[in-house]
């Protein structure tokens, strides 16, 4: 047994030496510079700006060829035994993510999509969701959704948002009661969590009353991986019949018991509404909503068209494919899409804003400034600022800009391409099938677009800042058709947490507060590895 195993072990390692040996060899034969990534199965999204830029990855002489041949704005990498096309440049990542789009449709290739499933109930929940989707499929349930995310439609759950943010604040008041030292992305998890059970799922989470909720532990079981997930992973797509294996065995590679949790939880409340006809106008009524529409006319007329460059890059040209007729199953899935991109991404937004803030009280004092001179404008009986109200504070928006381009939540976004290509500007070509991983945190951090680029600087995102550089170098919420469909919602709950706390209490550093922090090289997202330690005043 002992011997079959090692022969096993020794098989995998001399397949992927020969594959990446064979990636290399290709990046090198169409004349594109190669990155030997750092992360041990390939391209990595924490990666960071110098990584690129030192001479880490090549002596001198090869770092200037390398300038020669168009690194860092594109170079050649690997994942697993996948040639991988990298792109740090906002012009290429303009028509990657916009222009050229019909060649970049889809977020995975086949390998993944095909390997990475079993037909269990569980992994075909996690199949549905708009991120996994492809082609025509993702293009109908993109469609579909598109009209429960505008402005018009958020104002009507604004209130779910503001209870939410009222446990938030009584929770912060009791940090600076106890005076002592508190964990910024545990708490603005909370938040985020809460918020999401109650405008997606339609039920209290209680995240802040109960340390142990019942949902919050089970959702965030969601985003928690334990060695057995990784080899559930390692087994599907880099054992041959491994996916046979776990099929045979009924064991899915996503996690069964938090994702059938959900699926309970959004099925008794769908059903409940359905039975009751009672309408609470939150994200559970709109997908209800979508999945009685008639798919024929889902061209949402009624819809007020969103007029930024963002929107209108949005749009899905041309289209072609069958309208969906939303079921059950894709219900449920688009609940839990929610969930997994909307609630670790905002906490996270959260917490590190606050951070900075922290950090820098000047800033901290301007935006409080902003946040007073808004409440002076509300009237005494509204505890908390209307959808407009909110949506007016200019700083608070930089704020929370300059948060995601120091750290964006996605540090690396994908694309396959769906068919052939010509990286514009080389002669690079890209294949249909072949994966182009657009680099944001290098982007973000370049210094010839973002002068001094550690420093937080809400600044840069003026209109006059904004307009003086390429239109494609914030990519915190991506860009084009496939963008972050929650973008509106996650700015709005994250500017009405913000407003709720700044404008009672303030952040303040202290011994345990650390200078910088470093991102977790396990984590998806990018996310700090140390606890963000600080303490809160009462503003007199
Ligand atoms: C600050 C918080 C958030 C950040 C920084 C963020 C960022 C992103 C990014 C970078 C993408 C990929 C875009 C691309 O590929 O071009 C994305 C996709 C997505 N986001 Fe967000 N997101 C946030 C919050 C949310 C929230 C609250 C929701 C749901 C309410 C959400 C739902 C989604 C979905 C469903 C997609 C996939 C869209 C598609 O494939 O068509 N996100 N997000």
């Amino acid at each position: 047994m002992l011997v079959e195993f090692t022969i096993g072990v020794v098989c995998i390692f001399v397949y992927y030496y020969v594959k990446f040996h064979h990636t290399w060899k290709y990046w090198e034969h169409h004349n594109v510079p190669f990155v030997k990534p750092s992360f041990p199965f390939g391209s990595s999204p924490t990666i960071s700006w110098e990584t690129f830029t030192s001479p880490q990855n090549f002596n001198q002489t090869a770092l200037n060829e390398a300038k020669k041949r168009g690194f860092p704005k594109v170079y050649g990498t690997y994942f697993f035994h996948n040639p991988i096309i990298s792109i740090c440049d906002p012009e290429l990542a303009k028509h990657i993510m916009v222009k050229d789009f019909d060649h970049f449709v889809d977020r995975q290739g086949e390998f993944l999509a095909e390997h990475a499933t079993t037909s269990h109930l569980v992994d075909q929940l996690w199949g549905r969701q708009m991120t996994a989707l492809r082609g025509d499929q993702w293009k109908a349930t993109r469609n579909a959704f598109t009209p429960i995310f505008t402005g018009g439609k958020l104002k009507g759950m604004i209130h779910f948002i503001h209870e939410v943010t009222h446990d938030l604040v009584t929770s912060i008041g009791q940090e600076a009661d106890r005076g002592t030292p508190f964990e910024l992305k545990e708490k603005f998890g909370r938040f985020s969590m809460d918020t999401i059970a109650s405008c997606a799922f339609g039920v209290k989470a209680n995240s802040f009353q109960e340390d142990k909720s019942t949902f919050a532990m089970n959702a965030g079981a969601m985003f928690r991986n334990s060695p057995m997930d990784l080899m559930k992973f390692v087994l599907l797509v880099a054992v041959p019949r491994g996916r046979a294996l776990l099929e045979c065995l009924g064991v899915p590679l996503q996690k069964k018991a938090p994702t059938m949790f959900l699926y309970d939880i959004i099925t008794q409340t769908v059903d409940h509404r359905l039975r009751t006809k009672t309408r609470r106008n939150d994200l559970v009524d709109l997908m209800i909503d979508a999945m009685k529409a008639d798919p024929q006319s889902s061209n949402h007329p009624e819809e007020p068209v969103e007029d930024s460059q963002f929107d209108k890059d949005a749009k899905l040209n041309a289209p072609d494919f069958q309208p969906l007729n939303v079921d059950e199953m894709t219900l449920v899935a688009t609940a839990m899409v929610i969930l997994v991109a909307g609630y670790d991404t905002t906490a996270q937004t959260l917490a590190i804003a606050s951070f900075h803030l922290a950090r820098n009280p000047d800033i901290q004092e301007k935006l409080h400034q902003e946040i007073m001179d808004a409440v002076a404008t509300m009237e005494d009986d509204k505890p908390y600022p209307d959808y407009n109200l909110i949506q007016s504070l200019p700083y608070l928006d930089m704020v929370l800009h300059e948060t995601l381009r120091i750290n964006p939540a996605l540090g690396l976004i994908s694309r396959t391409c769906t068919k052939d290509y010509i990286i514009p500007g080389t002669n690079i070509p890209l294949k249909c099938g072949q994966d182009a991983h657009i680099y944001v945190s290098a982007i973000h951090m370049n210094p010839d677009i973002y002068p001094d680029p550690k420093k937080f600087d809400p600044e840069r995102f003026t209109k006059e800042s904004k307009a003086n550089r390429h239109p494609y170098s914030f990519l915190g919420f991506g860009q084009g058709p496939k963008n972050c469909i929650g973008m509106r919602f996650a700015l709005l709950e994250a500017k009405l947490a913000l407003f709720g706390v700044l404008r009672s209490y303030k952040f303040v550093t202290c011994p345990e507060t650390i200078d910088t922090y470093t991102l977790d090289p396990s984590s998806i997202l990018a996310t700090p590895k140390e606890p963000l330690l600080v303490k809160v005043e009462k503003r007199k």
